[in-house]
């Protein structure tokens, strides 16, 4: 078993971000600009966009907070994003997800100008990666496969087996696992809570992706000997023991799937840092304008 390490690729990568952005500011004179756009007071949310905000000024990215109390409207939160897509000075725009009952966020998703999308949820940026198009990809599913390629791991025609059908995670890297690209090039089965037999399909894995949000979803029995397993699940759990007071718990069962895997990541420690990464890569393209034409 091998460690995919979250926490020393994000730690590279970002160094070479770091260079691109000070490159950027000599040759433009600003700074690539994030706006993440928080609704209400999930900690989790908070505590995501916190490091979003810590790791933009680490590169050396202008990064601005906008932080809204759950009672605003929808038309107030997309006159606010209309505002921002107008702003010339605002090169990324991502409004953290989820969102209040009342907002619906495929109307947000879509009411952000998808060449400022660098979550890259917007229709456009889908349907462009589909048909691979340059676009923005979504964060975790770009850090995925960043990390894949960082361990020069071939997933030539492997089997990929995703578990979970979110439009976030599941439903794109089942499409980016598919693409005549490398990383790319399998064959798919796309499962989620409907599938009969889980266990099984999962068993066919060469790569299993692992994105449903239960703790310890998958279990030993359900892996291959030699499979790569990745896992995107983050579930937190109130803990005594830690000093944040909480702990997290991946999707996958680590200790005892991982000496059956060929490479594992680990939670934390591996796919959340490289989502980061993601958003970092694309805000830096959004502002060099290489996806999308300035
Ligand atoms: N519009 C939108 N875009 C997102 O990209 C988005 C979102 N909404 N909603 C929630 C998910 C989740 N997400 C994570 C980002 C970083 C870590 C991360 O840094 N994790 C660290 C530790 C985190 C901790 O200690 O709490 C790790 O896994 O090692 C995790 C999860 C982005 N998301």
């Amino acid at each position: 078993m091998q460690l995919l390490d979250g926490k020393l690729v994000s730690a590279k990568i970002k160094e070479d971000i770091k260079q691109e952005a000070a490159a950027f500011l000599a040759s433009t004179g600003r700074r690539p600009h994030l706006v993440a756009i928080l609704v209400g007071n999930d900690g989790a949310s908070e505590t995501y966009v916190a490091s979003k905000m810590r790791n933009c000024e680490l590169v050396g990215f202008e990064s601005t907070n906008i932080h809204y109390e759950t009672h605003i409207t929808e038309a107030e939160l997309i006159a606010k994003i209309k505002e921002l897509n107008a702003d010339a000075g605002v090169d990324g725009l991502i409004v953290q997800l989820p969102l209040p009952a009342h907002i619906d966020p495929d109307r947000i998703t879509e009411a952000i100008d998808y060449r400022k999308d660098v979550d890259g949820f917007h229709p456009v940026n889908l349907g462009r990666m589909q048909r691979n198009l340059p676009c923005f990809i979504p964060a975790t599913p770009y850090g995925i496969l960043l990390m894949l390629d960082h361990y020069g791991i071939d997933t030539t025609g492997m089997h990929a087996v995703v578990v979970g059908r979110s439009n976030i995670v599941g439903s794109p890297m089942s499409i980016l696992l598919a693409r005549n690209e490398k990383p790319g090039n399998c064959t798919v089965t796309l499962t989620h809570s409907r599938t009969k037999n889980i266990k099984e399909e999962v068993q066919r894995a060469d790569i299993v992706v692992a994105a449903i949000g239960k703790k310890h979803f998958i279990t030993a029995d359900m892996v291959k000997e030699g499979a790569v397993v990745i896992d995107v699940g983050i579930n937190r759990e109130v803990s005594s023991e830690t000093k944040s007071g909480y702990k997290l718990y991946g999707d996958v069962d680590f200790e005892h799937v991982a000496p059956k895997s060929s490479w594992i990541t680990p939670v934390p420690g591996g796919v959340g840092l490289m989502t980061i990464i993601g958003l970092l890569k694309n805000t830096l393209e959004a502002a060099k304008g290489s996806v999308y034409l300035k």
